[in-house]
């Protein structure tokens, strides 16, 4: 079964929703270069009202490690995901599961990237360019996904109820990972598209 993150969540009603509706993960985004940026005290809102067994992610993109520490001491994610150019040892300094970015923008060209996280607990592939934010609702070309990597792959970028069933199958991911896709505007899940993606999803997986 492909897992589900939503990512982007700045209200817990929206969170509550998607998770209801059978996402398994919901990223808080904490870099002051997103239009998503959530507040400490808003992401602990979202946390403390999930469910039992829904995994909760940070997201930093070249942001400063105390923040990340603050981060994990006062919402306690279970994973941090980071967007920018930390290096693997940087990610791994906080000895907390890490998702790693890798913007795939580039093409090809950015596949040897993929080999630079050894320490990753997986690998999230995203249409942005390198330097640019997530969120971006830009896709890549999902063939480019190679096998016979140790790490599990995580699909983003431009994913969409019209698509995702397409970009499963062409790729078939660990899991796949929605922000603008889903929403009505940035950082405002719509639930009639939040609804859409995740029955594609579950669709293609029933195939
Ligand atoms: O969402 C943001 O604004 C953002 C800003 C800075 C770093 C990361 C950010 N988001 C990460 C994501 O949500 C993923 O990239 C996302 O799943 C893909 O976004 P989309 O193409 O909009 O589905």
């Amino acid at each position: 079964m492909t897992r589900i993150k939503c990512c982007g969540m700045t209200r817990i009603g929206d969170a509550l929703l998607a998770v209801r509706l059978g996402a398994d993960a919901i990223g808080l985004v904490f870099s002051a270069r997103s239009k998503r940026q959530v507040t400490l005290a808003q992401a602990r809102g979202i946390v403390v009202a999930l469910p039992p067994f829904v995994a909760t992610v940070a997201l930093f993109m070249d942001d400063e490690a105390s923040l990340v520490r603050q981060v994990l001491d006062e919402v306690r994610p279970m994973l941090l995901q980071f967007h920018g150019d930390e290096s693997d040892g940087w990610c791994a300094q906080f000895g907390h599961p890490f998702l790693k970015a890798i913007a795939m923008g580039e093409g090809a060209a950015a596949l040897p990237r993929l080999r630079d996280y050894p320490h990753a607990t997986g690998l999230l592939l995203d249409g942005h360019a390198a330097g640019e934010a997530g969120g971006s609702g830009k896709a890549f070309d999902w063939s480019l996904l190679p096998g016979g990597l140790a790490q599990p792959l995580i699909l983003a970028g431009g994913l969409h109820a019209g698509n995702v069933g397409d970009a499963v199958r062409t790729a078939r991911p660990w899991a796949v990972d929605v922000a603008s896709g889903v929403e009505s505007a940035p950082g405002i899940k719509d639930p009639a598209r939040l609804k859409a993606f995740i029955r594609a999803v579950r669709t293609v997986d029933a195939e």
